[in-house]
């Protein structure tokens, strides 16, 4: 595994800038824990001498109940400080990386498991949040209280604490190399989260599959598989982890009891008064808290740095290049593909150099065999993916030189595999323009043969859909996503196999219908359907990655 580099480090320190102020104010009062925390032990040790020599104790007695709630009710605000930045960090980070994600090329996507991906949503922001304010940020005041204490020793028991001196680092050497071996476990972990999330995901979305197909015992096996996985990675994550603190409190307790033996063997001696002894035994338990959360500043950094490489591996991918600046797409011009390349990464070329003409206001119907390269073909225009030579133009222009949006929102796409959010019918219709009143969804939904079925459904337009439509039949999804594509009223229409689930009948009046709305708009048809052949003006074959005809 890498390391984190410097910009892993500078995107740290991009989450937190905005949260500089609120950060501020937790640290301030951090410090102001860790002083009134000080001045305990001292107080102490005042307390202990005045008892030996018989004096009054009732003042200094409420002055270190003044200063135990002082510290609890800190120790209150600055917890709830802490938990609302850390909140308020992940959820900016959080909406960040979506809208990144959201921006990366299809090609990333394609490339990764979704489980991955939705790890850097859920695992990674969470740890870097709770890193910041539950390592990062108490640090300093950690470091103030360990040196307070320290100085306070060095004062009441030089040699004493010279001896604490030394020993630390031995302790905090040894903790260095546990944190090692922190950062492949805790990995591990994230790693073995996402793939069990990801088979969740891909299984339940698959559900109708696994039970035609009988397969539910291997996937219960399989889930269990992964469930286990997780099980043992965080075990051995905790196992490490969770010893940390123990050990450091082991060794803290025996090194104080030692130095109180010493301690207490100068007192006999009348080396040192009975009050110094209690205020430097009492440092060393403040000692032992701040020691423990340094060791572990180490290892929790180890951890956070796998998350940290993570997330800067995803915000450092190249988000689809959206550099045109021209807003107004000339609709009224040839779609001209012109000696385009185009390789999936991995796969043999697909396309050589492939010249094909569009007229504008032509229908169009594309054929050629599974895998020809039709649907590649619309993704290039709509630029899902980016030709590696040559150019795609519109009216003469390139299409990179236009606004990716504006672009877009020319082109009407009804997909091969039907896409629907989990909304009401009219909402799904009216994805592609929000604004779109009853009466043009209506329309949409009449052209597309949507608007009979849709009335018939229980609530209507207002009926919810499920996930991916999965209450709707394959062929009212499809004429859904073709009503969506309508509404939206493009100049260009991108219609992939959008009447392959049809029947004859509905899709002969389809066509009938069509005729108004493909005559006014250049129309690309991925089809095989002769019904559907007949609307075009041109039948345009693919083959082995060249036009045909
Ligand atoms: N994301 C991808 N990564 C790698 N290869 C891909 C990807 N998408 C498609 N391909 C490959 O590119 C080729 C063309 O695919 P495409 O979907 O464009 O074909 P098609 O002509 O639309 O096929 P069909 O008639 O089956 O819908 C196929 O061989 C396919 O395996």
């Amino acid at each position: 595994m890498n390391r984190v580099g410097p910009q892993g480090w500078r995107l740290l320190l991009r989450l937190i800038t905005p949260w500089r102020g609120s950060l501020a104010l937790t640290l301030l009062l951090l410090l102001i824990q860790g002083t009134v925390t000080l001045l305990q032990p001292w107080l102490g040790g005042v307390l202990t001498d005045r008892l030996l020599l018989n004096q009054h104790l009732g003042l200094l007695l409420g002055l270190l109940f003044a200063l135990i709630c002082a510290q609890q009710g800190l120790s209150y605000v600055t917890a709830l400080q802490l938990q609302k930045v850390s909140g308020r960090l992940q959820a900016d980070a959080g909406a960040e990386l979506y809208a990144h994600l959201q921006a990366l090329p299809l090609e990333w996507h394609n490339a990764r498991q979704r489980g991955d991906v939705l790890a850097l949503l859920y695992v990674d922001i969470h740890r870097i949040g709770r890193y910041v304010t539950g390592t990062l940020l108490p640090l300093l005041p950690l470091l103030f209280t360990l040196v307070g204490a320290l100085a306070m020793m060095l004062y009441l028991a030089p040699l004493i604490a010279v001896m604490v001196a030394v020993l630390m680092p031995l302790m905090f050497l040894a903790l260095k190399l546990v944190g090692r071996k922190l950062r492949p476990l805790s990995h591990a972990s994230a790693q073995a989260w996402a793939e069990q999330s990801a088979l969740a995901e891909q299984n339940l979305e698959s559900l109708a599959l696994i039970k035609a197909f009988g397969t539910e015992a291997a996937e219960r096996t399989n889930f269990r598989q992964r469930v286990d996985a997780v099980y043992a990675a965080d075990l051995r994550l905790e196992k490490l982890q969770g010893a940390i603190n123990p050990v450091v409190y082991m060794i803290g307790a025996g090194a104080i009891l030692l130095l109180l033996g010493l301690g207490g063997h100068w007192v006999i001696r009348s080396e040192m008064r009975m009050g110094e002894l209690v205020s430097v035994f009492l440092y060393g338990l403040v000692l032992v808290g701040p020691v423990g959360s340094l060791a572990s500043v180490y290892g929790s950094t180890m951890a956070a740095m796998g998350s940290l490489q993570r997330l800067s591996d995803a915000l450092d991918a190249r988000p689809e290049v959206d550099i045109g600046r021209q807003q107004v797409v000339p609709v009224a011009g040839d779609i001209v593909y012109s000696q385009v390349d185009f390789t999936y990464p991995g796969r043999e070329p697909l396309f050589r150099s492939l010249e094909l003409t569009i007229r504008a206001g032509q229908t169009v119907a594309l054929t050629g065999v599974n895998g020809a390269g039709k649907s590649t073909l619309v993704h290039l225009l709509l630029r899902l993916v980016e030709p590696q030579a040559g150019s795609v133009t519109i009216g003469g222009i390139d299409l990179r030189e236009f606004q990716l949006q504006a672009l877009r929102a020319q082109i009407g796409l009804v997909a091969q595999q039907v896409l629907l959010f989990n909304a009401s019918v009219r909402d799904n219709i009216a994805y592609g323009r929000v604004d779109a009143a009853q009466e043009a969804i209506e329309r949409a939904a009449r052209a597309a043969r949507a608007h009979d079925f849709i009335c018939s459904l229980p609530d209507g337009y207002d009926t919810l859909v499920g996930d991916n439509g999965v209450r709707l039949s394959g062929g009212q999804k499809q004429r859904l996503a073709l009503a969506r594509a309508l509404v939206k009223d493009p100049p260009i229409l991108i219609l992939d196999e959008a009447t392959a689930m049809f029947d004859p009948e509905g899709e002969l009046e389809f066509i009938e219908e069509c005729r108004d709305v493909l005559a006014s708009r250049t129309v690309i048809l991925i089809t095989h359907r002769p019904a559907s052949l007949a609307l075009a003006d041109r039948i345009v074959r693919l083959d082995s990655g060249q036009v045909q005809g």
